[in-house]
């Protein structure tokens, strides 16, 4: 493709060369240059532009950046614009043919409930007979085709490379979710969004957006972008729910289930068997469990129904389907009835929303023992308040490692003790070994007991010093079930 042609629509402060030059590939890491490429450097942690020379000298025949290297060399063509990171988006989506106008794209945004809300999403299209594609944090679907996913939401390059192999496998809708990391990285400019979500915001990624107001203006641009044509859903329950689409030009649609809104939702009944609920004046019960699941079957309906479906099929339809995986995944050991939750929760709110959700099940009897940790590398901030929130909610709590990454196992439990205050001290045990943690959890319950491992939810490793070693929450509670009960 000409790179006049990739140009298309990118803020352009100067070029230097003819630009009805044939492009082969559009390459934002130099690492990994083709013969051929346009290279766009990139500000990140590090700076993209120092790598301008070695990605020409490996073949790059054009060079987009935000400042022009002193350096230039014959026959390249240097284009400068405002925002690379911006510019990557435009030119990538330009290069993979524009596949999201060829599709109805939905994006999910919000601290908790995307993966949730674009899985089921994905489901219900899905059983209602199209064909689409989803793009999550625990994998991304062509189709039926299983694709391994790296991010939630993947670097502008393979996330239009993607949109287009869906648009190739004959996909008409795609389901995705939005991080805030991706929205502040430009990583969906260009896209064409048929309609945006919005769950909740609470307190996470401090460490990336530094503070609450940045990371609710970093979300809040991303219904800001959305065409007119577009609709944007918002969680009106949510403080911030109107606050996210009050500059939109988007049509703005809400639901709750506590005021009046276009999508309207009661809870009748909410137990282990489901949640039973009013939506809009018509009865449902679905397979999924607690309030929160509530707010992300809400979503899942509204957004259904601004894409153009009929509101009793998909009440029909979204009543036969199950979460996704290691959200409130749950497992009965067979002679003692101990229930075993594995749960994704690894934020504070996430943590408070699943033990109080465990809660409103009990019967009254039974203790909730729960196994928690909290991954290095990241805010540091949440880690008291994880363990505050587990104490309040527990009979039991264990404390013990997520994925260390590089940092001291033993540094994160401490930060994590110093949230457990001296009345709950003789409940609390801080166990480094996750799997000794959950094993002592297991030994610990008592016939219908309820065992809550929080953090890991789907994933199927334990990231320590840079190594990623097998390790399945859900596999592991079953083995110790099987062990325990020989
Ligand atoms: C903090 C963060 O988000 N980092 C992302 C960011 O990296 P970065 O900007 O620091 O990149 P960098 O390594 O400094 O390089 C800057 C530029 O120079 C280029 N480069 C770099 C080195 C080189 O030799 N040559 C070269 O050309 C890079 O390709 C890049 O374009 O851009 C990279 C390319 O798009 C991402 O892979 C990387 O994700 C890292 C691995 C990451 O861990 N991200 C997490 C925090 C993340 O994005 N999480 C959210 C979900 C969060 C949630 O909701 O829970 C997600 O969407 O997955
Ligand atoms: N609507 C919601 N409100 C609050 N908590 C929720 C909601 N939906 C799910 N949760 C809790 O948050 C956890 C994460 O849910 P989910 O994976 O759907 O969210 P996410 O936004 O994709 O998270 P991440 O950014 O980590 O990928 C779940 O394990 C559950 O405990
Ligand atoms: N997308 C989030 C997931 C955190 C999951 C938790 N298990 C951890 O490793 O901290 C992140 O990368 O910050
Ligand atoms: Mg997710």
């Amino acid at each position: 493709m000409q790179l006049s042609e990739l140009l298309y629509k990118t803020k352009l402060q100067s070029v230097s060369g003819n630009t009805a030059l044939d492009i082969t590939a559009v390459c934002i890491d130099s690492r990994k240059i083709t013969p051929g490429c346009v290279f766009i450097a990139v500000r990140g942690g590090v700076d993209g532009h120092q790598f301008i020379d070695n990605a020409v000298q490996n073949g790059a025949i054009a060079v987009v950046c935000e400042t022009l290297p002193e350096n230039r060399k014959e026959g390249v063509v240097y284009v400068q614009v405002e925002s690379s990171a911006a510019a990557a988006g435009i030119i990538a989506h330009n290069f993979y043919g524009r596949p999201s106008e060829k599709l109805k794209l939905t994006g999910v945004t919000g601290t908790n409930g995307k993966t949730t809300i674009a899985t089921l999403l994905y489901k219900l299209f899905s059983k209602l007979g199209y064909a689409c594609g989803l793009i999550s944090t625990v994998q991304n679907l062509v189709g039926n085709e299983l694709l391994e996913a790296t991010h939630t939401t993947p670097d502008p390059v393979s996330l239009n490379r993607l949109l287009a192999y869906m648009v190739e496998q004959g996909c008409a809708y795609a389901f995705m979710e939005v991080s805030s990391h991706a929205i502040h990285q430009h990583r969906v400019a260009g896209l064409e969004f048929a309609g945006a979500v919005f769950s909740n915001i609470t307190h996470d990624h401090l460490d990336y957006h530094k503070t609450f107001d940045e990371y609710i203006r970093v979300k809040k641009a991303f219904f800001d972008a959305l065409p007119k044509q577009a609709f944007a859903l918002t969680n009106i329950d949510d403080k911030r729910g109107l606050v996210m689409t009050q500059n939109a030009s988007a049509t703005v649609k809400t639901y709750s289930l506590k005021a009046v809104s276009d999508f309207k939702g009661k809870i009748i009944d909410n137990n282990i068997m489901g949640l039973h609920m009013m939506v809009n004046d018509q009865e449902v019960h679905f397979r999924l469990i607690g309030e929160f699941n509530a707010y992300n079957l809400l979503a899942v309906y509204g957004a259904a129904v601004c894409l153009g479906e009929d509101k009793l099929q998909v009440l029909q339809t979204l009543s036969m389907l199950s979460g996704a995986a290691g959200r409130f995944d749950y497992i009965i050991s067979a002679k003692d009835k101990v229930i075993g939750i594995v749960d994704y929760a690894h934020t504070p709110d996430a943590l408070l929303n699943v033990l109080a959700t465990i809660k409103k099940l009990r019967k009254g009897f039974e203790q909730v023992i729960t196994v928690v940790g909290c991954g290095g590398n990241r805010d540091k901030t949440k880690r008291p308040i994880m363990a505050e929130v587990a104490c309040e909610y527990s009979d039991r709590i264990i404390l013990t490692s997520d994925n260390p990454r590089n940092e001291d196992p033993q540094d994160i439990i401490r930060d994590m003790e110093a949230g457990v205050n001296a009345g709950c001290r003789r409940k609390c045990l801080s166990i480094v070994d996750r799997k000794e943690a959950i094993k002592t959890a297991i030994s610990l319950a008592n016939a219908e007991d309820i065992v809550l491992v929080a953090g890991k939810g789907h994933e199927t490793y334990q990231e320590i010093n840079g190594v990623r070693n097998h390790f399945d929450d859900k596999e592991t509670v079953k083995e110790i079930f099987e062990l325990l009960e020989k």
